[in-house]
């Protein structure tokens, strides 16, 4: 089952399938159905986030927020409905898929050079590790990074790759109190700048006027 809200606006879910999001949304699902194992996690899910926009994924354990990051990613492929918007995402996910035996910086810049945005990957890195609070060990091997640090370098390497839609999920993992803040910060940096972000949590994270899927 689903439970999809906005704070304002249509509420959408399975008794509001036939709800087309609009055009020009950075990101959309519609009428998305995700089976996995045999069961089905969420069924006919329609919602819309458009630019500068959030939505905040929740539900128990096991119930498929991941799953439908990875939906949004192009990483699983939905039983049936469409994901729609064109604009560049970049996901951050458990792993963060940085080479271990690299410097952060050079583990960064790697991805940045492959990543949304072609312009300068080198001041992109070195902006997000300022931004995550991480220049100071920009030239540690990530294999040396703390968890809470690792999780940074992968907050990180969202910043830096310039894509229009950050997919999060569970962003908060492994930070403390002062980190969840930069992150909150920074989320809300990137939507006053248009971007759109998509969050699965189980950790409250703020996310002023962020629309909620609830997965039940
Ligand atoms: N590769 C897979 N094959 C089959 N089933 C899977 C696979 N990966 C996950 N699942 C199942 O899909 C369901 C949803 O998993 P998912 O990771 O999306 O949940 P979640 O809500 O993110 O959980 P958590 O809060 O524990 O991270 C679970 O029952 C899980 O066992």
């Amino acid at each position: 089952m689903v439970q999809a809200d906005q704070p304002s606006g249509p509420t959408f879910g399975p008794a509001a399938a036939a709800v087309a999001p609009g055009t020009g949304d950075a990101l959309a699902f519609r009428d998305v159905t995700c089976v996995r194992g045999g069961r089905v996690l969420f069924e006919r899910l329609s919602f819309a986030v458009p630019p500068g926009g959030a939505a905040l994924v929740t539900g128990p354990n096991g119930i498929g927020k991941s799953s439908l990051i990875r939906v949004a990613a192009g990483l699983l492929r939905p039983a049936s409905g469409a994901i729609a918007g064109t604009a560049p995402r970049t996901l951050m996910a458990e792993a963060a898929a940085l080479d271990a035996a690299r410097p952060l910086r050079d583990a960064l810049g790697f991805w940045a050079a492959l990543d949304a945005d072609p312009a300068d990957p080198h001041g992109r890195v070195a902006q997000a590790l300022h931004a995550v609070g991480l220049s100071h060990i920009a030239e540690v091997p990530v294999r040396l990074l703390s968890t809470g640090q690792r999780r940074r370098a992968a907050l990180a390497r969202v910043v830096a790759s310039g894509a229009m839609v950050w997919l999060l999920d569970e962003p908060a993992n492994g930070l403390d109190v002062a980190s969840v803040t930069v992150l909150e910060h920074l989320i809300a940096a990137y939507r006053r700048r248009g971007g759109a972000v998509l969050v699965a949590t189980h950790l409250p994270i703020a996310l002023p006027d962020a629309q909620t899927i609830s997965l039940l």
